[in-house]
């Protein structure tokens, strides 16, 4: 590391107003792996970023305005590229300004995506490797490849090489890792990507002039057929009618090889129950292998014990060797080829070649056949907990029933629009949100909120998709398309989370990345140096310890377990209707030891009844109307109360300047009648003599014309479960509960009492709230966090500035989404312990991992180098520890 050097940019963010932005930029930039450090100058509009130099800067750097684009998409970015304490360049700081235009810039704001599945992918490993060259083709901004659900989502710098990419990328994928099979799902404006299964498509001439015919159609982007799984995928314009283009290729199938069993895949999903299937297949040829492989070593093992001849045996056990471990074989040579040597089966071929070379054939063969079996099981346990993980996020819609002309048409969901009415069947999943017109019936939202009581909708109501209807027919009419819909944006938040990754991941792929080589090492000197400088020490004892090291060399139990161990916490909290948006947050809640709230609506149910109305010289009528005048075009909890009260309709076209006063209230003109309505702030502000109220409540004062006429008196309830919300956080090691609210100090403390929270901050505004947040923050080192918890309608600033920003009550509301770290799905502040818990036990499990398979690893390394372990040992520290941290893993799901 010695020749390393750091290289500082300066990106200025014009127009960067959004604190919270801010803080997002700051979080996602300094959590890229190339990012060495990051600060951000608010005032300046500046960001600040080390890199070191053994990277390509033009690609960190066009990563880091990727990252800044994808957070605030409006900014004016500008590079600065400075060289500090670098041998190499002498610039001076500021001389060589590089600008992007906005032109540039804005290209970024829709990134485009291409995402790829591979099915069969299950050596961790090999996925980094993708993952590195694909990000580093010309036209790719950045890769991210998720181990655990197979998926890899690039992102391009323009569309017009993206057939190109695919290419590419499809050629590195089949060079590391052959035998896969590639799903692409483009999601690019180019078109409408459409896969047709050909069933008994067995010639594969006719297959190559259907291919040819198809991809001339002037309609088409590009198409592709795959003979082996019969999959025609074809990329229609965008433009185009695809219901027509389809009936053309269908057409041209049907005229050159008729017969076919032509089927439309309608999603992916089911593209991938097929492959699904083949993977069962090829799992069943393993453990046929395994069991030749394991009976024909027995019968060697016992024909030695009653003395029949050794050459025989050695046969045995030959034969059986090359059957369990030819797959091992072939892949470690075709690795080797291309000088690809720390890869674990290539390791384990010289492993086992070794042990045969110093006539250990017994053992040689043992090695392989538990490696197998230890793959072979591990593989088993990884599909178990990615279907148990997929389970839970089963949310997806399979179909809408679209209405058409008094005609019921089954349509994929993504076909239906806008406007659309759709009917929903009792026991469906309610495919895309909307809002009933016709029909009545309880729905199971648990899928969704993690609540188990069934809710009851009628006309006009909300549905979203992701809802069961359980019993009676239900007509909905769609209100946005299934890109947007609710179950789109869960799945896409769930799957994105593990872009954000945690420190310990971080640690563990940066650790993998020097373990082998330095294991390898290792075994190369305990195989050489001893003999030589050890008198008397025997070469074969020396190099069977050095195969031991070998065998250890692979860091695939971490590598496996740990994203699995964050992808399953994110997956089981999203079951409890509790999305978290990154590994990164999912590891912070854990360290959180004060938990801040915001008041109305968060603790309290923010819905407001009038108790007492006081009026001065006037009727209570009277002060009832003014204050609904006032209120009247407000959102606020307060407004909402006061108009339901007062039960009339409002003049609006008599109301003129109309100013809410965030924090104090209103301030309107009606006719000739200046209302003021809201708290004392407001009544101090304009010098109005008031009498204070002596209820405990909230207050909304009122004057008109300058004069006070009296005040009206609401009140708010507490959640029902905002006690044991409390309580449970104390439980969960919570330090202390800190309660923010612009409310008055009255209606604070006596809310704060019954709840028993430790600390009270009352009669704020909105940047106050900020400051105080500030202040908990004082004297606090890194590892103790705070988490906000508010209802994302006024508090986005501190929802930003803390470590962990919870939302909640968030469904519909694409505002608090936006603005969390942390979302809970519904209005219940008892679900925060929850987080704080499934964010505990990930962790437990993780350092379990970590712990547990590095300790064994040291203690056979140590115990191989003085002689003291065999390969049995070695290969239960390799494949068996894989084998427990990914059932260790596992427990997290329960
Ligand atoms: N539309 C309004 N009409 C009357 N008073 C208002 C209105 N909006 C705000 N206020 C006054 O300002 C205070 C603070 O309002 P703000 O919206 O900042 O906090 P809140 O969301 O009601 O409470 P919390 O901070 O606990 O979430 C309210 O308690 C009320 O006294
Ligand atoms: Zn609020």
């Amino acid at each position: 590391m010695g020749d390393c050097s750091l290289l500082k940019k300066e990106i200025l963010l014009g127009g960067l107003r959004c604190s919270h932005c801010a803080k997002d930029i700051i979080k996602t930039v300094s959590n890229l792996e190339e990012v060495e450090g990051c600060n951000l100058d608010f005032e300046a509009q500046k960001l600040i970023i080390d890199i070191l130099d053994t990277y390509n800067e033009d690609k960190v750097v066009s990563k880091v305005i990727d990252t800044i684009n994808s957070i605030e998409p409006d900014l004016d970015i500008d590079v600065t590229i400075n060289s500090i304490n670098s041998r190499k360049r002498q610039k001076g700081r500021g001389k060589n300004m590089k600008s992007l235009s906005k032109a540039e810039v804005n290209d970024n704001v829709n990134p485009i995506k291409v995402e790829f599945i591979l099915n069969g992918l299950n050596c961790a490993h090999c996925a980094e490797v993708i993952n590195e060259k694909v990000g580093k083709l010309k036209g790719v901004k950045s890769s991210n490849l998720n181990f655990v659900n197979k998926k890899m989502t690039l992102n391009l710098t323009d569309e017009q090489n993206e057939s190109e990419i695919i290419r590419k990328t499809i050629d590195i994928i089949n060079n590391t890792e052959p035998g896969l099979d590639i799903v692409v799902n483009s999601k690019s404006k180019l078109g409408i990507k459409k896969e047709i299964i050909l069933g008994g498509l067995n010639c594969a001439h006719c297959a190559e002039v259907i291919g040819q015919k198809v991809s001339n159609l002037s309609e088409i982007e590009s198409s592709d057929l795959n003979f082996i799984n019969k999959k025609l995928t074809v990329l229609i314009k965008q433009n185009e009618n695809s219901k027509q283009v389809i009936e053309k290729i269908i057409d041209i199938i049907n005229n050159t090889e008729p017969g076919l069993d032509i089927n439309i895949v309608k999603n992916s999903q089911q593209a991938n129950i097929s492959v699904e299937e083949k993977e069962k297949d090829s799992s069943k040829k393993d453990l046929l292998k395994l069991i030749v492989g394991f009976g024909m070593y027995a019968v060697a093992i016992y024909q030695s014990t009653i003395g029949v001849e050794s050459k025989l045996m050695n046969l045995l056990l030959i034969i059986s060797y090359l059957v369990v471990g030819g797959g091992v074989i072939i892949k470690a040579l075709k690795n080797m080829t291309k000088g690809r040597i720390f890869d674990e089966n290539f390791l384990m071929l010289i492993a086992t070649v070794g042990a045969l070379a110093i006539g250990e054939v017994e053992e040689a063969v043992a090695v392989m056949l538990f490696y197998q079996l230890g793959e072979y099981l591990q593989g088993i346990a990884v599909g178990k907990s990615r279907k148990s993980i997929a389970s839970l996020m089963n949310i997806r819609p399979d179909s809408a029933n679209l209405k058409v002309n008094n005609e019921i048409k089954v349509v994929s969901p993504e076909d239906v629009e806008i406007g659309d009415v759709i009917v929903i069947k009792p026991g469906e999943k309610v495919p895309l949100d909307g809002v009933i017109i016709d029909g009545s019936s309880m729905v199971d939202t648990s899928a969704i909120t993690g609540e188990s009581v069934l809710r009851e909708t009628a006309i006009g109501d909300d549905i979203l998709s992701g809802f069961i209807n359980k019993n009676s027919l239900l007509i909905v009419k769609v209100t946005k398309g299934y890109g947007e819909s609710t179950v789109s944006k869960i799945l896409d938040l769930v799957e994105n989370a593990s872009s954000k990754k945690s420190k310990t991941e971080n640690f563990i792929s940066k650790f993998s990345r020097y373990y082998t080589p330095i294991v390898v090492c290792l075994a190369a000197t305990i195989a050489i140096i001893p003999p030589i400088v050890i008198q008397g020490a025997e070469f074969s004892e020396w190099f069977y310890r050095g195969l031991l090291f070998l065998v250890v060399s692979c860091p695939c139990a971490l590598v496996l377990s740990i994203p699995l161990s964050f992808f399953s916490g994110i997956g089981y909290a999203s079951k409890n209707g509790i999305l978290i948006k990154g590994s990164n947050y999912l590891e912070a809640l854990k360290d959180v030891d004060t938990v801040v709230f915001d008041k109305t609506g968060t603790l309290t149910k923010g819905v407001f009844n009038v108790t007492n109305i006081n009026a001065v010289d006037i009727s209570k009528q009277e002060l009832l109307e003014y204050a609904a005048i006032a209120e009247v075009n407000s959102n606020h909890p307060i407004a909402k109360s006061i108009l339901k009260t007062y039960g009339k309709a409002v003049d609006l076209d008599s109301i003129k300047n109309y100013e809410e006063i965030a924090a104090h209230g209103i301030r309107v003109q009606y006719n000739n009648e200046k209302i003021l309505a809201g708290n004392e702030k407001l009544m101090k502000a304009n010098n109005i003599l008031y009498s204070e109220a002596k209820e405990v409540g909230t207050v909304v004062y009122v004057a008109v014309n300058g004069i006070y006429k009296g005040y009206v008196v609401i009140s708010d309830e507490v959640k029902e479960d905002s006690k044991d919300a409390i309580r449970n956080l104390k439980n969960v090691g919570i330090k202390e509960v800190v309660m923010l609210t612009g409310d008055n100090k009255d209606v604070a403390n006596k809310v704060a009492s019954d709840l028993n929270i430790d600390t009270v901050y009352s009669s704020l505004l909105p940047n106050e709230k900020v400051e105080k947040v500030e202040e908990i923050y004082e004297g606090r080192n890194e590892k103790e966090k705070v988490a906000f918890v508010g209802d994302g309608i006024n508090d986005a600033p501190v929802l930003a500035r803390v470590d962990v920003g919870i939302a909640m009550g968030a469904l519909g509301s694409d505002a608090a989404i936006e603005a969390a770290d942390v979302v809970l799905m519904t209005d219940e502040p008892n679900k925060i312990y929850k987080a704080i818990e499934i964010s505990k036990k990930t962790n437990k499990i993780v350092w379990q991992n970590i712990i547990f398979a590095l300790g064994v690893k040291v203690v056979v390394m140590v115990l191989g180098a003085g002689g003291m372990a065999t390969m049995w040992e070695a290969i239960f520290a390799d494949v068996g520890v894989a084998l427990i941290a990914v059932i260790n893993a596992m427990r997290i799901l329960k």
